[in-house]
């Protein structure tokens, strides 16, 4: 029964604007990619890593993984898609048909770069304790507002019911491979699920698993890892 961890990780980082995929940004030193297939493996409870890598930078990413690979856990790279779903669809074939076994997939973004080992962990024991597809989420801060296509507020929803989404998302295989088979593209491997009408759980995340999306964020993270936070 292996734990599975898919990582899209093929993305240009346009709005980051680094000028190279955002998973090889380093950040003090160390590939976005390389700190979240580490916090993955590191969290004790993933066997397996499958990085679905833009296709130009398959060798790139094969070699920043290579010594992660561990007794506990084995890294995979393949190429991804043309958006997230493509490539997490390309890594779930990866696993199911390589991987003996997969019995739990997470689906993690290479961007969440710090998320502690801890939400990792939630996840899994979420998904093996019954819940067949389960995100961390986090409570919203701001209030937030609907507006139509003007930029005209429409609605206020109430927040105490709204959470911010991370990763990773964890569901059973079936689950998963069903939840793709529509082809349909998502914002979230979550979203996918929801289609199915099967019930999505929420654990608690954390602000560490952050999405580094723009140089904003990266400065957060920098700034967390001289704080001695992550
Ligand atoms: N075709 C794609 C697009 C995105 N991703 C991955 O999905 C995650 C979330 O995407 P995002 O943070 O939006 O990354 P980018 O697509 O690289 O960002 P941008 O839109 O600024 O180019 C990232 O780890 C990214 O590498 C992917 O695997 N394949
Ligand atoms: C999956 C995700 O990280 C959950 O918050 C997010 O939806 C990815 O979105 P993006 O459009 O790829 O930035």
């Amino acid at each position: 029964m292996s734990v599975v961890a898919l990582v899209p990780a093929a993305g240009r980082g346009e709005r980051l604007g680094y000028g190279m995929a955002k998973a090889l940004v380093p950040v003090n030193g160390v590939p976005l990619l390389v700190r979240a297939v580490r916090g993955l493996l590191d969290a004790g409870c993933v066997q397996h890593v499958v990085v679905a890598a833009p296709p130009s930078d398959v060798d790139a990413m094969c070699t920043v993984t290579a010594s992660l690979a561990s007794a506990g856990g084995a890294v995979h790279v393949l190429a991804g898609g043309a958006e997230r779903t493509d490539s997490v669809r390309l890594a779930l074939e990866y696993a199911l048909r390589e991987i003996p076994d997969t019995s739990i997939v997470l689906v993690h973004d290479a961007a969440r770069a710090f998320t502690p080992g801890a939400v990792v962990r939630r996840v899994v024991e979420a998904v093996r304790a019954g819940h067949p597809a389960v995100i961390p989420v986090l409570p919203m801060a701001d209030t937030v507002k609907q507006v139509d296509a003007d930029g005209a507020v429409v609605a206020t929803p109430d927040r105490a019911a709204l959470r911010i989404v991370q990763t990773p998302q964890g569901f059973t295989a079936d689950v998963l491979l069903r939840a793709h088979a529509s082809g349909v593209q998502a914002t979230d491997d979550a979203g996918l699920v929801e289609r199915l009408g099967v019930p999505v759980t929420t654990v608690e995340g954390h602000a560490n698993a952050m999405k580094i999306t723009t140089p904003f964020d990266l400065a957060v993270a920098e700034a967390l890892l001289t704080g001695g936070t992550t």
